[in-house]
């Protein structure tokens, strides 16, 4: 039997480079792999690769139990599908980008989880969303407003910093990965 695979969640506030991390340290370690989320967000968003779901579908595979984690934030409706169980079943080390609310759940539920939080001051955040461009103005400001959240209690973080070039942290999180190697 495989051993059982290692699931990474990566947190932090909106526009701290979360995806860009995820796709970078997947990229360098092609062992890794990311998680496809489900998102209520129209498919032709940007960004991620991820399914895009109607509010009804999702609120349908969310009562069928189809998904591991779920949470709301910024208007939107966000899942982590079962299969993920299957895929650390056979062994395959996952990067997946979590809200920080339910990281106690992941915690409970995934044997191994283990959680990278990465910062970066709130001007900065502001400049990096605002470049983006994804979202609007107000939507923006709400982002900027859910930053400070704070990790349930309990949460154990290692916290990687993305206030320089993004290839700094990438190879911070790389190296935190090494330290505990991904078996
Ligand atoms: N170190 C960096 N230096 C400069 N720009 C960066 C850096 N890291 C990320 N970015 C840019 O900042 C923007 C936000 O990054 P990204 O989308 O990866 O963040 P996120 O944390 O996944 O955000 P969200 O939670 O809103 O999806 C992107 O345009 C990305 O290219
Ligand atoms: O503030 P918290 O709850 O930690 O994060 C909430 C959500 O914000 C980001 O959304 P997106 O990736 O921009 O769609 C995260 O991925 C997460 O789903």
């Amino acid at each position: 039997m495989a051993q059982q695979g290692r699931l990474i969640g990566i947190v932090g506030p909106s526009g701290v480079g979360k995806d860009s991390v995820m796709q970078a340290v997947a990229a360098a370690r092609p062992g890794i792999g990311l998680v496809r989320r489900a998102i209520t967000r129209p498919a032709d968003a940007g960004g991620e690769d991820f399914s895009s779901l109607t509010e009804a579908e999702f609120l349908h595979r969310e009562a069928a139990g189809q998904f591991l984690l779920s949470w709301r934030a910024h208007g939107l409706h966000y899942g982590i599908p079962c299969e993920v169980t299957e895929l650390l079943a056979q062994g395959e080390d996952l990067l997946v980008n979590l809200s920080r609310s339910v990281l106690a759940e992941a915690q409970a539920r995934i044997p191994g989880f283990r959680t990278i939080l990465l910062t970066a001051p709130a001007p900065v955040l502001a400049a990096r969303l605002a470049a983006r461009g994804r979202e609007s103005a107000e939507e923006i400001a709400g982002r900027l407003a859910r930053a400070g959240f704070a990790l349930p209690p309990g949460i154990r973080a290692e916290v990687v910093r993305n206030d320089g070039a993004l290839a700094q942290a990438v190879a911070a999180v790389l190296a935190l990965l090494e330290e505990s190697p991904v078996p």
